[in-house]
């Protein structure tokens, strides 16, 4: 008689923690890979910021893909610029990374930083400079490249920015983790918001940890929201992409934003229901569109970290995975695989630095965590 096999005993998984709301810089800090900081911008120049990005997003698309046979639309609206004082816009093969931001849709040439966005991007990468300083570990896939011994002594700049224009409190984006295509791994993110708020009903900026299927018996996962006040940042650091997914959900209550100048001196101010935000990113030279592999349908793959498998101490892998399912009626070819960094010649990394002697005199790239 056939014995019947008994399926596996199903692993229990821990239960999620209570959501925690951060609510200080401090806080932030300690909950996760980012941080937070106040009143980063100059007041005129946040309302001037604010303004410019105001009038621009009211062209702004909905993004669109597929999911499963359902072509669905983002609940908000987005933006993909260029840096022009960086040479970027020169170069004509970042303007395929525009496609990737429209989920693969043919785009104009995108737009490049306004003057405001460039004064903005200024200040901000510097601030970005000096937390990754200050963070106490860097994780050999770091781009070590650009400016470390430059006279400007930036070790991290934006090249690229998109924006976000959500709308009253239902319009959203929901988790996920931002695609590393040609950020790569171990990137740093700046989210600079512009929207003012009174505590209370800020639009939260949301992270929750995707716990490694190793550890999901002893440890559930828990949500953190942020409420972002106007003119904060939050630097998503190296490590946010790998083991966090970020959202901004819909909430049941919202304030207006009244920006401390006129739109034009005399004016009365204005009342706004909407957040805009820009992410200043940057695109690593060693993915540029060119070097991004190529899927079975013809089409230039996503770079996406294995989140699930990420052990302290240990370098996680990435995958290229097709990519035409976003848009290609929802087909994919289903093709992944694991990107090789240095088959591929990626890089210098902060661990090429380290393992060469490259990084001796360059006290900043010492401590590296695997
Ligand atoms: O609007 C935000 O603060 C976050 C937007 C975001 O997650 C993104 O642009 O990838
Ligand atoms: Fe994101």
């Amino acid at each position: 008689m056939a014995v019947l096999k008994q399926p596996p005993p199903s692993k229990k998984t821990a239960p999620r923690k209570p959501t925690l709301i951060l609510t200080s810089p401090q806080m932030v800090a300690e909950h996760t890979p980012c941080t937070m900081h106040l009143s980063v911008l100059p007041l005129q120049l946040a309302s001037k910021l604010f303004y410019s990005l105001e009038q621009s997003s009211r062209d702004w698309q909905r993004n669109k893909w597929w999911l499963f046979d359902r072509l669905v639309e983002s609940p908000h609206r987005t933006a993909f610029f260029v840096r022009k004082t960086d040479g970027v816009s020169d170069d004509e093969t970042w303007h395929e990374s525009a496609q990737y931001w429209y989920n693969g849709r043919k785009t104009d040439p995108p737009d490049v930083f306004s003057s405001e966005m460039e004064e903005a991007c200024e200040i901000i990468e510097r601030l970005v400079t000096e937390e990754i300083r200050r963070r106490p570990f860097r994780y050999p896939l770091e781009w070590a490249g650009g400016d470390i011994d430059s006279t400007n002594d930036l070790i991290w700049r934006a090249n690229v920015a998109a924006s976000n224009r959500y709308d009253g409190r239902n319009e959203s984006v929901g988790w996920h983790s931002d695609h590393m295509t040609y950020l790569g791994p171990h990137c740093t993110i700046a989210v600079s918001l512009q929207r003012a708020s009174v505590p209370g009903t800020r639009r939260m900026f949301s992270l929750r940890e995707t716990v490694p299927l190793h550890e999901t018996e002893i440890r559930g996962a828990q949500t953190f929201n942020i409420p972002l006040p106007h003119n904060s940042l939050v630097i998503m650091h190296a490590s946010c992409q790998e083991r966090f997914k970020h959202s901004v959900p819909p909430q049941s209550a919202m304030d207006v934003y009244r920006p401390t100048h006129p739109r034009i001196p005399g004016d009365p101010i204005e009342p706004f229901n909407c957040r805009i935000n820009i992410t200043f990113r940057f695109y690593r030279p060693d993915f540029k569109p060119p070097s991004i592999p190529l899927c079975k349908c013809g089409i230039p793959t996503v770079l996406r970290p294995d989140m699930k498998n990420q052990r302290d101490g240990q370098e996680g892998k990435y995958w290229w995975t097709c990519f035409a399912g976003a848009q290609n009626d929802g087909k994919s070819c289903g093709m992944w695989k694991v990107m090789d960094m240095e088959a591929e010649g990626r890089g210098p990394t902060v661990g090429n630095m380290q393992r060469t002697g490259a990084s001796s005199s360059r006290k900043d790239l010492q401590n590296t965590r695997r």
